[in-house]
């Protein structure tokens, strides 16, 4: 049994020698702390402007979805724990700005991820187009390790289609180790799919070690987070 659950049972429960006896109904009252997260991941969500990287971010963390979403500026962040095979993931998700611009601010957000995730509209040719200039900022600033996944979204303009399913998976394959899926975050179509085979892949890719420091930094993090990791620049501000 991981020894962390017995501390935390232990002292939750009150019966060790120096702790009164509770009745059923103190028992009740009394909560038990949420168990903390086994494993902290960051992946950040990258693509060409209006692409829809914030909907699928919100899609999967709140369930929502905006027709009419105000473009990102810089960064921003939303925070999701998953249970995948019995162990619980504290996702972070960085969702960046598509716009050039703001490249020097979001560059510095690659090289925490553990996973990438590379957006473009099935709808729109140039936010293809625009790949290899995503690649070359991944090569540039993010761990050489990163998963990657690279995703067509808005697959429920089927019929504006400008870019063939064949044609995403062709790039993702000259790509070692990206993945491939097309996605809708407005009919909430393979969503959840994009980052939790994200998350097992980067499970399954983690050496072991990784995995205790990885392990030990959650159970270091008893205390609230700040709502900005300190060495990171102040998240993005919303515009028109
Ligand atoms: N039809 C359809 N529209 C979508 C989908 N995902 C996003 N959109 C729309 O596309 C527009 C842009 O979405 P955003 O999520 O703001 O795109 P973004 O990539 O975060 O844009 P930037 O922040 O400017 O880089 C919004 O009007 C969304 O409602 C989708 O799956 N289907």
């Amino acid at each position: 049994m991981d020894p962390r659950y017995d501390i935390q049972r232990r002292g939750a429960g009150g019966s060790g020698a120096g702790s009164p006896a509770l009745t059923g109904a103190q028992a009740r009252r009394r909560k038990m702390p949420p168990r903390p997260a086994d494993y902290k991941l960051q992946v950040i969500i990258i693509g060409s402007r209006g692409v829809g990287k914030t909907s699928l971010m919100e899609r999967f963390t709140d369930d929502t979805f905006c027709e009419a979403c105000k473009s990102t500026v810089g960064v921003d962040f939303k925070i999701k724990t998953v249970e995948l095979r019995g162990k619980k993931i504290r996702l972070q998700i960085w969702d960046t700005a598509g716009q050039e611009r703001f490249n020097s601010i979001t560059s510095a957000y690659y090289r925490g991820a553990k996973g990438i995730v590379l957006v473009y509209d099935i709808t729109k040719q140039e936010t293809f187009d625009d790949l290899p200039k995503w690649m070359k900022m991944i090569d540039k600033y993010a761990s050489e390790d990163a998963e990657l996944l690279l995703v067509g979204n808005k697959l429920d303009c089927e019929t504006d289609r400008t870019i063939s399913r064949q044609q995403g998976e062709r790039f993702a394959s000259r790509i070692s180790g990206m993945r491939f899926c097309e996605a809708s975050a407005k009919d909430n179509f393979n969503v959840d799919e994009i980052f939790l085979k994200l998350v097992n892949d980067i499970l399954n890719k983690l050496p072991l070690e990784d995995l205790h420091s990885e392990l030990s930094s959650s159970i270091l993090s008893l205390q609230p987070e700040p709502e900005v990791p300190p060495e990171l620049p102040p998240p993005r501000l919303r515009c028109c």
